[in-house]
C-alpha cells in the first residue's frame, strides 16, 4: 500500500533536509523509506529527514517534556542512510523555521523556543535573518583516535568531542591539504568509536584570531550522510577543538567557514556551567508531495 507524504525541503548553510509534520506520531518511516527519500537520484535528495512530532506522542518526547514542559515539539532526526541521530545543529534551526512557517509554533523577538531532541531539550532564538541554538554542555569524549582519509598522506590524531552527538576533529596543515581530501570515502578511525562519529577536518585562518573572533575552515564527513556542505554540531566541535588546542586566552567567539557558508559559535557561561551556542541561517526551499510505498 502506498501513501502520500507532504514534505518541505529546507537547508541551513547547504546542509539539506526533508521535513514533514506528524503531530500524532503515527507516520514513522522505515530506514529503507528514509534512504529512498534522501537518495539524490531516485528520491527528493537530502542529508537527513526531520519529522515534527508532538513530544507527548513519542517515548523520547516524554523525556523532553519532563526536562522542560515547554518542549511540546520533538525534532525526530534521521540520517540519509536511515539511521537515527541524537542531534542536528543545522537541522534545529531549519526545524524551527518549519514550525513557524507551518503555523505550528510562534517565536516572538526576544523569546526562545524549547525543542525536544534525543540529546535533550535545546532552546532556539531568532538571530537576525537566522536563528541561534543553545546546544548545551559539551565534553571531550571518544579519546584521540588516529584518522586516515583519502589523499591524506599519513594518519593524523583526532580529538573526540561530544556535543550531544559524537565528533572527531582533525587539524590539517593548510588549505591545500583540506581541499585535496576526497571525503567521498569514509575516513577510518583507529580505534573506531562504537557508535561511529562525524569527522571534521579543520584549518586555522591566517591570522587565527581577528577582532577577538577565532576563524577556521572546515570540511566534514557526516556519520550516516557522507560529505555534506555543512554540519552545525560539527562546526561547534571544530571550534571547541581548536579553542582547546589554542589553550588559555583563546577566544569564546568563532566563525566557521564551511563549503555551504559561515556559522557562528560562541562559548558562554550558562546557569549550570559552560554552554555552546550555534548561529546561522535557515531556509525553506520548496514543498512537495511524495508517494511512498
Ligand atoms: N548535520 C547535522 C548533524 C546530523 C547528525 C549527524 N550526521 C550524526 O549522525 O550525528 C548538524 O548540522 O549538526
Amino acid at each position: 500500500m502506498s501513501f502520500d507524504l507532504r514534505f518541505t525541503k529546507g537547508q541551513g548553510t547547504g546542509n539539506d533536509f526533508v521535513l514533514f509534520s506528524d503531530p500524532e506520531g503515527d507516520t514513522e518511516l522505515t530506514p529503507t523509506q528514509i534512504a529512498a527519500v534522501c537518495d539524490r537520484r531516485f528520491g527528493v535528495g537530502a542529508d537527513g529527514i526531520i519529522r515534527a512530532v508532538r513530544s507527548s506522542n513519542l517515548d523520547d518526547g516524554a523525556a523532553a517534556l519532563a526536562e522542560d514542559p515547554r518542549a511540546t515539539w520533538f525534532m525526530d532526526y534521521w540520517n540519509a542512510d536511515g539511521n537515527v541521530a541524537e542531534m542536528c545543529g543545522n537541522g534545529i534551526r531549519v526545524f524551527t523555521k518549519y514550525l513557524l512557517d507551518q503555523g505550528l509554533a510562534e517565536l516572538h523577538p526576544g523569546e526562545s523556543m524549547a525543542v525536544g531532541t534525543r540529546a535533550g531539550v535545546r532552546t532556539v532564538t531568532r538571530n537576525g535573518e537566522g536563528f541561534r541554538a543553545d546546544l548545551g554542555a559539551w565534553r571531550l569524549a571518544g579519546g584521540e583516535p588516529l584518522v586516515r582519509a583519502k589523499n591524506l598522506p599519513v594518519a593524523r590524531p583526532g580529538l573526540g568531542i561530544d556535543v550531544g552527538n559524537p565528533h572527531v576533529v582533525v587539524a590539517l596543515a593548510d588549505d591545500d591539504e583540506l581541499d585535496g581530501l576526497d571525503l567521498a570515502y569514509l575516513p577510518i578511525l583507529d580505534p573506531a568509536p562504537e557508535a561511529g562519529a562525524n569527522v571534521e577536518f579543520v584549518v586555522p585562518a591566517e591570522p587565527l584570531v581577528e577582532d577577538g573572533v577565532g576563524r577556521i575552515r572546515m570540511r566534514v564527513h557526516e556519520r550516516g550522510s557522507g560529505e555534506t556542505l555543512s554540519c552545525g554540531t560539527g562546526a561547534v566541535a571544530a571550534a571547541l577543538a581548536v579553542r582547546y588546542w589554542a589553550g588559555a586566552g583563546a577566544p569564546d567567539d568563532w566563525r566557521v567557514q564551511v563549503p555551504g557558508g559561515v556559522l557562528g559559535v560562541r562559548v558562554f557561561q550558562a546557569e549550570h556551567g559552560e554552554h555552546v551556542m550555534l548561529s546561522g541561517p535557515a531556509e525553506l526551499v520548496f514543498d512537495g508531495v511524495l508517494s511512498l510505498a
